[in-house]
């Protein structure tokens, strides 16, 4: 089963989409909330208020040394609560910050992953999942389904799972799914094109032109009363 995650701090979008897609989380990046338009107390507040013990969490630390990103890992899960999960970038003080925070039962995603060999060294420290980066591949000319097709075989005898992110078009979506991707983070606007289809609206329109000739404005239901 493909769990989807939203790729943004926009909570009222993600509310709405929500509705009526199944999301399983949403994912920040500092980038990501360098846009926000209101003080960052706040957009976690909304975060948190959103998400709490319903969708998981993630955030990625801002620290650089194992030790600090452990003491803000704990800081932000003691806020978020248990769906919260610590995004690390695959560095040297990266993975020791993996062992660390999973040691101490924080679940933590392994970001900024561009190679299986990576992703390896994040699957061994413990993190929940590794997050390789599509479309920055496929920028660099790398192919990006190799890459999640090796990872999967590589980590086929751990816990971790592919949470795949980076994405600008829903082939790549779709592919890195069929692929063996666990899980998939996008931002709001590939999620809501990967559900769209012109032919989808031009059917409606031409059912409810069939039916407004026929019946005018009566609904099928008032046939039965
Ligand atoms: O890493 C995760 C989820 O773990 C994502 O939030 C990730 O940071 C973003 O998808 C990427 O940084 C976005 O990449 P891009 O669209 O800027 O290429």
């Amino acid at each position: 089963m493909s769990k989807i995650l939203l790729d943004s701090a926009d909570i009222n979008k993600a509310k709405e989409i929500a509705k009526y897609y199944s999301i399983a989380g949403i994912t920040t990046n500092p980038s990501i909330l360098s846009k926000i338009d209101k003080p960052l107390e706040e957009k976690l507040a909304e975060i948190k208020e959103f998400a709490y013990d319903k969708y998981e969490i993630h955030v990625q630390t801002t620290e650089n040394s194992a030790q600090k990103i452990l003491e803000e890992a704990k800081t932000l899960k003691a806020y978020f609560g248990e769906t919260f999960f610590i995004k690390i970038p695959v560095t040297k003080e990266g993975l020791e910050a993996i062992r660390l925070c999973d040691k101490e039962g924080i679940n933590v995603t392994a970001t900024a992953v561009l190679s299986a060999m990576q992703a390896l060294a994040a699957a061994k420290n413990g993190a929940s999942y590794v997050a390789p980066y599509v479309n920055r591949l496929e920028n660099i000319g790398q192919d990006a389904e190799e890459v999640i097709v090796e990872i999967k075989e590589l980590l086929k005898d751990y816990k971790t799972e592919i949470l795949a992110a980076s994405f600008k078009n829903v082939k790549q979506f779709k592919n890195i799914l069929l692929c063996g991707a666990e899980a998939a983070t996008v931002a709001p606007d590939v999620l809501e094109t990967s559900i769209w289809h012109p032919y989808t609206d031009k059917s409606v329109i031409d059912f409810e032109k069939d039916w407004e000739r026929k019946f005018n404005s009566s609904k099928v239901v008032d046939a039965l009363k």
